[in-house]
Order: C-alpha cells, then structure tokens, then sequence
C-alpha cells in the first residue's frame, strides 16, 4: 500500500474561490478561473441554479438559449440533464427543471415552446450533451 506522502491529488477544486488549481509537480502548478466551480457535493437544484437557470431566464425574457454538457464517458453529463427524479425529487435533472420553470411562466393559448436534445459521442468516447430551447411569444 502507498503511504499518502506518495501521491497528491493533480487537481484541486477551490469552489469558495471559483478556481480550479492544475499541479504539474510538487511545486509548480497552473490555477484557472470560472464563473463557478461546482464540487461532487454540488446538489442537482444548485448546479441547475447556477448552470441553466440564468439560460431559461433570458428565453423567458425572448432569446435562445442552449445548455451544453462536454466531457468523457461517464463524468455524469446524462445525469445532470436527464434525471427525472421519480424516485426522489430533488433528483431532477437540468431538462426536467428548465420544463418546469418555463411552462410555470408561459400562457398556453399565446406561447409556443420548441425544444431540441442532442447527444453526440466523438470518436475517444468524449460525449456532448446539449438542450436548445427556443420560447416564442
Ligand atoms: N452528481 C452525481 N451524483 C451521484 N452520482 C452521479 C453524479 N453524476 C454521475 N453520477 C453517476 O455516475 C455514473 C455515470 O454518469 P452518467 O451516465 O451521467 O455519465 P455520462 O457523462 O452521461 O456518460 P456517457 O458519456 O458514457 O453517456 C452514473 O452511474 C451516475 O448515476
């Protein structure tokens, strides 16, 4: 078994920050910036919240808007976006909670709804995960 002093995470999450630090080695490393940094702790509402909430405002408001999910097999992209939370609510996907938001605003006699879905996997099993949607008044 290896002695914790023989390895070290290479990439550290500062969520308070918003950064996010790549070590090279045991004394160089690269920080980067974001508009937010979500940890495995993050809940589904949160990343919702933070991720596609402001989207779904601003179709509200009359513009396009797509969320997109880009990453390798497995980092969770469909569970993200497509979890219906059956079991337990607080579960839902971004889908599930930007159709809630949007057909909580919209008026069914005047307002039209159009929403896309694509899923495309590339070669190397990288996989992007994309919802459009288009609110006309
Ligand atoms: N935030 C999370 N909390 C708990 N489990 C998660 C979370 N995200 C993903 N998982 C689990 O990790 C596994 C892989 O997630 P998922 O299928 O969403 O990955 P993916 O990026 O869509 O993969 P692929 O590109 O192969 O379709 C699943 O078992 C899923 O339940």
């Amino acid at each position: 078994m290896m002695a914790d002093a023989d390895f070290a995470d290479c990439v550290e999450l500062q969520p308070e920050l918003k950064r996010l630090k790549l070590r090279r080695n045991n004394w160089d490393s690269d920080t980067y910036e974001f508009d937010e940094v979500l940890t495995e702790f993050a809940s589904q509402k949160r990343v919702y919240e933070v991720v596609a909430k402001p989207v779904v405002e601003s179709v509200l408001d009359g513009y396009n808007g797509t969320v997109m999910a880009y990453g390798q097999t497995g980092t969770g992209k469909t569970f993200t976006f497509g979890r219906l939370g059956e079991v337990d609510t607080s579960d839902r996907g971004i889908m599930v909670r930007s159709m809630e938001d949007i057909f909580t605003d919209l008026s069914p006699n005047t307002d039209s709804v159009t929403v896309s879905y694509l899923q495309v996997a590339t070669y190397v099993c990288i996989t992007a995960f994309c919802i459009i949607i288009t609110f006309i008044f």
